[in-house]
């Protein structure tokens, strides 16, 4: 009896936060190294459910990095990244839009469903949300089918939301000229947010958070400015896939989203955490 009144009591505590980010959206973005730990995943996925079942909006936007990865080695592809973005040449992009909008996407969506919550895929396979141009870097060079997504289809990912059901979007776009691009998926998950002006933009990946010695994760920075963020890149403390995500959270604020986090998606319940604790759990980003 004693244990199912805690229990109660925890419920009885949860309702504050849970009224308080009733209804708002909140994109969690999940990267390759994530996606690649099964139990890191699950405990995630039933954070998301749970988020959906109390009628707080998640909205899932995902990479797959690694699984790319695997499928180019598969045909002796060796793979190669300009500022940590991947090069892009017309077989590797058959095996992005395969591998990232078709067997990964399916897969989450799958398993939310088997834990129990709804989920519905928005791809280029199924219904298709995000739409966009080539990249082009200010550097000059040459990255292939790469693209940014220049806009999000918010009436679809909006009546998933209204009818409590979690939409799930890989990060890959379709041009107006019907041809498809692979985008990075800290910098979709970015589009998704500010089209959405979503209250938090989570990404979850493998790490702490930002680190000021990226293998050292008591180098944690807990909060970063913008300045000090374009200085850690320039000096190289931000290096490779740490960049696109510090880039999208540095672009997003101001833009219509609340807060921005990078948070270690392997820490049981760090979403929840980073939602319904003040100080956080991993670095927050402001303007
Ligand atoms: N300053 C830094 N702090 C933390 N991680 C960093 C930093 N610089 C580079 N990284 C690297 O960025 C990686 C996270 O980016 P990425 O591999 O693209 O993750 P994901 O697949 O989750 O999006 C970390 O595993 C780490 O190796
Ligand atoms: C253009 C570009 O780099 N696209 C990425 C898309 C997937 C991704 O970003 O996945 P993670 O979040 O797991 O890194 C790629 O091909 O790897």
């Amino acid at each position: 009896m004693q244990e199912a009144i805690a229990k109660a009591d925890t419920l009885i505590e949860a309702m504050g936060w849970i009224r308080r980010f009733r209804g708002k959206t909140t994109v969690i973005k999940l990267g390759g190294s994530v996606l690649d730990d099964e139990n890191a995943l699950m405990h995630i996925l039933l954070d998301v459910i749970f988020m959906e079942t109390v009628g707080m909006k998640p909205v899932v936007v995902h990479g797959g990095g690694k699984a790319i990865n695997r499928a180019l080695a598969e045909s002796n592809v060796e793979p190669k990244f300009i500022h940590g973005r991947r090069y892009t040449d017309d077989a590797t992009l058959e095996v992005v839009r395969r591998v990232l909008a078709g067997e990964v996407n399916q897969f989450l969506t799958d398993e939310i469903e088997r834990l129990g919550g709804r989920a519905m895929n928005l791809s280029v396979h199924s219904t298709n949300v995000l739409f966009g141009e080539q990249l082009h870097l200010d550097s000059g060079e040459d990255l292939g089918h790469v693209g940014q997504v220049t806009e999000v289809d918010r009436s679809v990912i909006e009546g998933l939301l209204y009818t409590d059901q979690v939409p799930v979007i890989p990060s890959f776009c379709e041009g107006k000229d019907g041809r498809c691009y692979n985008v990075n998926a800290d910098t979709a998950a970015m589009a998704v947010a500010q089209a959405l002006g979503a209250e938090k933009l989570v990404f979850l990946s493998d790490v702490n958070g930002v680190r000021m010695d990226k293998d050292d994760p008591d180098t944690i920075i807990h909060s970063l400015s913008e300045t000090e963020a374009r200085a850690l890149i320039d000096s190289g403390h931000i290096a490779s896939g740490m960049i696109p995500k510090v880039e999208a959270c540095l672009e997003t604020l101001g833009r219509g989203v609340g807060k921005v986090h990078i948070v270690d998606g392997r820490l049981r319940h760090s979403l929840l955490l980073e939602i319904y604790t003040s100080e956080g759990v991993g670095t927050e980003i402001y303007k």
